[in-house]
């Protein structure tokens, strides 16, 4: 079993609990908080999705007792377009709390990073205060996908729709999906590969628009396995808006130099208004 089949399992689990319990309520909620594909686009800078990111799969501890509320407050502080928060409990050790904790600390959209298969999911996340939720294309058949996605819409959330191959990246087009995010790592073998991003966004400029060519592009977020200056440079030239950076920014021992290193300009002729 791959560990994304592993981890859909569990979610099985948790969501049935879910429906027993009812979701956990929360005393927010913030509203107003703007939204990437406003601020997205128009930066000269690369976007940068901060994430919060206790452990993972692939690495085991980054750093368990992080302060969610502090560390958003310190992206923040140092640019962050966006926070990022995995609220897995089994296999990331975050939470929902953790999630709270950061909407009471910041008024940055927050992307719910989690494994969505349910709408009652979706109800907890937007509960807890996110602003974005993910929707794994690898995770679902494609009417499972159309349905979530709608329902989140209709919850006036942002869905990043996460591809890793070409025919992923295909059903996030047909989907009409507005937020696109490249996967570098495989979350079969937990291989990262920048060239992942590099092969899949020119996808979305060459696909045929119909009958109307001036219909928006998806907003690009390349993700994962993004450690340098040169890393981000290359997605840049992908044509990303956006990085999505976890263990980078959870390892740093100097987040203002670490920021610094991914902010690097992106490219003019992406950017609407820069001269
Ligand atoms: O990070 C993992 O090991 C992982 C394993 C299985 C499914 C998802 C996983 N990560 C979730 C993420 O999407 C990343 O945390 C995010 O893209 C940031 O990646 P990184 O900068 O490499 O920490």
């Amino acid at each position: 079993m791959s560990i994304l089949e592993k981890i859909l399992v569990e979610k099985e689990k948790e969501i049935a609990q879910l429906k027993t319990n009812g979701i956990k309520e929360f005393p927010l909620i913030k509203h107003n908080i703007p939204s990437i594909k406003q601020t997205f686009p128009s930066s000269v800078a690369m976007n940068v999705i901060a994430e919060i990111k206790r452990a993972s799969p692939s690495k085991g501890a980054i750093d368990l007792d992080v302060n969610p509320a502090e560390q958003a407050k310190n992206y923040a502080a140092l640019g962050a377009g966006a926070i990022s928060i995995l609220t897995d409990r089994t296999f990331f050790k975050g939470s929902m709390d953790d999630l709270y904790e950061v909407r009471e600390a910041c008024n940055l959209p927050l992307l719910c990073k989690d494994f969505f298969i349910d709408p009652i999911q979706i109800d907890q996340a937007k509960a807890a205060g996110a602003n974005i939720i993910l929707l794994i294309v690898a995770a679902m058949s494609e009417d499972q996908l159309k349905q979530m996605y709608t329902y989140a819409k209709g919850f006036d959330l942002d869905v990043l729709c996460e591809v890793h191959n070409e025919s992923e990246m295909e059903s996030a087009l047909k989907l009409g999906a507005d937020i696109i995010g490249i996967n570098n790592r495989n979350l079969k073998t937990f291989n990262v590969n920048l060239s992942v991003t590099e092969t899949l966004a020119p996808m979305v400029k060459k696909r045929d628009r119909g009958s109307d060519p001036l219909s928006q592009l998806p907003l690009l977020i390349g993700e994962s396995g993004i450690k340098s200056r040169v890393d981000v440079e290359r997605l840049a030239k992908a044509d990303v808006s956006g990085i999505l950076v976890g263990e980078t920014l959870m390892l740093s021992d100097d987040l203002q130099v670490t920021f610094q290193h991914l902010q690097v300009p992106r490219m003019k002729g992406s950017i609407p208004n820069a001269r």
